[in-house]
């Protein structure tokens, strides 16, 4: 679904090739793919016609400047009004409060409370520093109790003991009096949840509100809900002044345009994101790389743009003739490649504007040592005198020493190069004319994008 949109916009882009700007005319087609993103992404169809509004209106007339296309720029504001929308910057938890700082969990049934405030009381002990209570208002199932005692365990932090026979408020009177007494610097408050809004879950958490006077009151909601999330938020804003959002399950399939949505009903900013069932799965939320989520389909100008610049197109072009008339691939084009991936920007800041698709797979792979193994290639082949770059078969074992030695690498390192590289020769030579450039282009991964120079390993 992803790549069929970043198919479809690319094609669009091309088409508004040679207009200078975004014009009424020309900005239909491209918002309407727009659209149908959101909703596929899940994002309720009110707050999708709004958006396509404000989009439109920022659009319309917007001159289109430097190297980029109309629609490459119609791209670009659609994924910055995403990202404004869903609130800019990032938002910390606010202690600012006589303690012990009290939060306060609202949310529905499943929607992963427990989890959160577990994740919550690790990450504001282990990164803050904090001395943190957890307690459980759900008085209708003790089988939340006792999971909330267990995660809590789990997260180094302290649990309030609370039974089925209490009343909530008297449960968040008692755990108050704890931490207060034994100073602890935040409570946590895990309330019930039901399976859809009910008047007398909404009446009891209204009381739990008054009775605690939270300085956070954190709305938890699964980004797999898609449509149902605007009812649900509704209902929680309505009965309680949200101060933020946690968004739970991003590590699902969901595009998470229930993200859009909550916010814009809410109007609360989303602070965190649930990314795993572990209790390290706790990231601070990223509007920008979460609307290029939606979209599915990552930063793409900013990619089309870095691996434009980034890529010597000349370079590339004489390379592919090299090899097609047979001149051979010698070391000196090995050198070249891996030094274009560093003029690219380095792997890893390709990778954060990947469409999140392609990110997650590419994240199996540990760029940091990809880009230490790079840098440590290009330091061998610069030990090399320039006739062994041009003729490798002839470095002998003594050579093979001293090469090591000048780049500060073990010999089998040379060994491994020197083996890659002929592996690397020998498929190029069984390469067909123009089938490096065509694997280049395939290596760059989308269509209307330039190639990328492939990468040699
Ligand atoms: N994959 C994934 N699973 C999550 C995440 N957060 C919570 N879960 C899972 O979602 C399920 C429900 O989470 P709970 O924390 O029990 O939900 P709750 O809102 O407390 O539910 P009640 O206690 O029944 O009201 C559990 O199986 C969790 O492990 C997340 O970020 N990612």
């Amino acid at each position: 679904m992803a790549s069929a949109l970043t198919d479809k916009l690319s094609r669009l882009v091309k088409q508004m090739r040679g207009q200078a700007r975004i014009t009424e005319a020309n900005v239909q087609d491209m918002l309407r793919e727009v659209r149908m993103a959101l909703l596929e992404a899940d994002v309720a169809l009110p707050v999708v016609r709004d958006f396509i509004a404000r989009v439109k209106e920022k659009a319309l007339g917007q001159e289109v400047l430097g190297s980029l296309k109309p629609g490459q720029a119609l791209v670009g504001i659609v994924n910055k009004e995403l990202a404004a929308t869903m609130g800019e910057g990032v938002a910390d938890i606010n202690l600012a409060a006589q303690p012990p700082a009290v939060i306060l969990m609202a949310g529905l049934q499943g929607a992963g409370k427990t989890t959160t405030t577990a994740k919550l009381a690790k990450h504001l002990q282990e990164k803050r520093k904090k001395k943190v209570l957890t307690v459980s208002g759900d008085v209708y199932r003790p089988a939340a109790i006792e999971q909330l005692r267990t995660v809590t365990a789990q997260a180094g932090a302290e649990w309030f003991a609370s039974g089925p026979e209490q009343k909530p408020r008297e449960i968040a009177l008692a755990a108050l009096d704890y931490a207060k007494k034994h100073f602890f610097d935040v409570l946590l408050v895990d309330t019930a949840g039901r399976l859809a809004i009910d008047e007398v879950l909404m009446q009891e958490i209204k009381e739990l509100h008054a009775v605690l006077n939270p300085v956070e009151t954190l709305f938890v909601v699964d980004a797999m809900q898609g449509q149902d999330a605007v009812n649900t938020a509704r209902a929680f804003k309505e009965a309680l002044p949200l101060t933020g959002i946690v968004l739970t399950k991003l590590d699902g399939d969901s595009r998470g345009g229930a993200a859009l949505s909550v916010r814009q009903i809410t109007g609360a900013p989303i602070k965190f994101a649930g990314v795993s069932e572990k209790l390290d799965g706790l990231e601070v939320f990223d509007a920008e790389r979460h609307a290029g989520r939606i979209l599915g389909m990552g930063d793409i100008v900013a990619l089309v743009e870095q691996v434009a610049q980034g890529v010597d197109m000349e370079a590339a072009q004489k390379l592919a003739a090299k090899v097609k008339s047979g001149d051979g691939f010698d070391l000196n084009d090995f050198l070249g490649q891996l030094q274009q991936m560093k003029q690219m920007g380095g792997l890893s800041s390709l990778m954060d504007k990947l469409p999140a698709q392609l990110a997650a797979k590419a994240g199996q792979v540990d760029m940091g040592k990809a880009e230490r193994d790079i840098r440590r290639k290009e330091g061998i082949i610069c030990s090399m005198t320039p006739h062994e770059r041009r003729r490798p078969d002839i470095i002998k074992a003594t050579r093979k020493k001293r090469i090591a030695a000048g780049a500060g690498v073990q010999v089998q390192e040379v060994n491994r190069l020197l083996n890659e590289f002929d592996q690397m020769r020998t498929m190029m030579k069984k390469m067909k004319s123009g089938g490096l450039m065509k694997m280049m282009k395939k290596m760059g991964g989308m269509k209307g994008m330039p190639g990328m120079p492939g990468m040699p390993f």
